[in-house]
């Protein structure tokens, strides 16, 4: 399909996956990554602090780049009510994976657009995932391929974090870190993507 936008569009990213996935839209787009500490969000609700580091991202490149259309995401992984952030060393990731283990547990991710004049939107949506049992030899050969440390939850579904999910439901590509079916969605909605 052929898309078209006269927006300037900036993807507020450092993720090579939403890259990638953006560029599923066949437009011209730019990436400008955000510098923000996530660590210093509150929220009480998960949904709420999803949104807020997606917000918070999406607005530190918005207030650089005038006039353009700013695109910002964020993604996690929510399990018996506490967050699964990246893991920060290999014990951590272990620790992550175990939970994990035979069990169901939701990915979050947040988008945020900000357009030229300031307005904001943004959606949230959720992919369930159910792990299959994991034994200990397969998480720490799997901890040992560095792969679990720049993902939330400590692994990636589009590499060999696969072998660990048993089904999932909702959007795969939100898992990657974009869910591009209600992005494009929203995109054409604002009129910011025409066929
Ligand atoms: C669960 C899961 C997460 N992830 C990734 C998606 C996100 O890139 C990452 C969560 O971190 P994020 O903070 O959402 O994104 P990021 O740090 O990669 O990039 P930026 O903040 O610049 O936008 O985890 C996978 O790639 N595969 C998976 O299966």
């Amino acid at each position: 399909m052929n898309f078209k936008t006269n927006h300037q569009l900036v993807l507020a990213s450092a993720s090579p996956r939403r890259k990638e996935l953006f560029s599923k839209l066949g437009i011209p787009f730019e990436v400008i990554s955000s510098n923000v500490e996530e660590t210093s969000v509150r929220a009480e609700a998960m949904d709420a602090y999803v949104r807020e580091v997606a917000l918070l991202k999406a607005r530190d490149v918005a207030k650089k780049e005038k006039d353009k259309t700013i695109i910002g995401a964020d993604t996690v992984v929510t399990f018996e009510g506490t967050l699964l952030h990246k893991p920060k060393n290999a014990q951590e990731a272990i620790t992550h994976l175990t939970r994990l283990s035979e069990k169901s547990h939701l990915v979050m991710t947040a988008v945020v657009i900000i357009l030229p004049d300031g307005a904001e939107e943004v959606f949230v949506e959720e992919t369930k995932v159910h792990f299959k049992k994991l034994n200990r030899e397969l998480i720490e050969s799997y901890v040992e391929t560095g792969d679990p440390f720049d993902k939330a939850g400590g692994y990636g579904i589009q590499t060999d974090g696969v072998f660990f999910v048993d089904h999932i439901v909702g959007d795969y590509n939100n898992v990657v870190g974009l869910p591009l079916a209600s992005l494009f969605e929203k995109l054409v909605a604002l009129n910011i993507l025409k066929l």
